[in-house]
């Protein structure tokens, strides 16, 4: 519809380590909001920024902080997920001597291990959103931005995500989540914000 707004105006602030769950009905615009922090859309107005730098996926530095799992990410149909997982550590942690045991600890966390020699097409719907989550947690980033990481999960791979999330934000990493599960938000947010459909 021309002239609709996809996000009624918002504003907030995260300090270090704090989450913020965003809720909402369908279409209020809560991965329209993560699309904008995520540095992928520009704001029609306002702006936003991350540790003062603005949210631009083009920017290399930007980048190297924020980290997002909106949709399902690209893939190659070739690759098993380890050699995606190992590809994306590799990219991003070349210096660090470790990146092979960061892969291995995030498999560990998510509960992948049967699945490394698989390729994505190959994998359950649930089983993908472990994996998409897993390639966004295996690259270094300040801030996390994660559209619905509860999706298609059933509550024992729900209570894993949480239990990793939670460590990431315990160990200093800002998080911003859209949610439709109260659970999701209770128990790992600081902040909420609720959004309603624009007008
Ligand atoms: N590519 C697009 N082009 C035009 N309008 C869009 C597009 N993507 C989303 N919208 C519209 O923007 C508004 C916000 O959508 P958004 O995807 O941000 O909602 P949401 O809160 O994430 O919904 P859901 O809970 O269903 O995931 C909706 O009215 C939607 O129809």
């Amino acid at each position: 519809m021309e002239g609709a707004s996809a996000l009624p105006p918002v504003s907030f602030s995260l300090s270090q380590g704090q989450c913020l769950a965003v809720t909402g009905s369908n279409g209020s615009g809560k991965t329209t909001l993560l699309r904008v922090l995520a540095g992928l859309q520009r704001p029609t107005q306002g702006a936003a920024s991350v540790r003062g730098r603005r949210c631009d996926e083009r920017d290399q530095v930007f980048r190297q902080e924020l980290a997002a799992q909106i949709g399902p990410p690209p893939v190659a149909r070739d690759l098993t997920l380890d050699e995606h997982l190992r590809l994306v550590a590799q990219t991003w942690r070349s210096h660090e001597p470790n990146a092979p045991g960061q892969v291995t600890g995030i498999v560990q966390e998510l509960g992948l291990g049967q699945l490394m020699s698989r390729f994505p097409h190959q994998l359950s719907s649930g089983q993908a959103q472990l994996f998409a989550l897993a390639l966004t947690l295996v690259r270094p980033s300040s801030v996390l931005v994660l559209d619905e990481p509860e999706h298609r999960l059933d509550v024992d791979r729900i209570s894993m995500v949480i239990e990793t999330l939670r460590s990431r934000i315990s160990a200093g990493t800002t998080v911003v989540l859209a949610t439709h599960d109260p659970r999701v938000s209770s128990e790992l947010s600081d902040q909420t914000l609720h959004l309603t459909v624009a007008a």
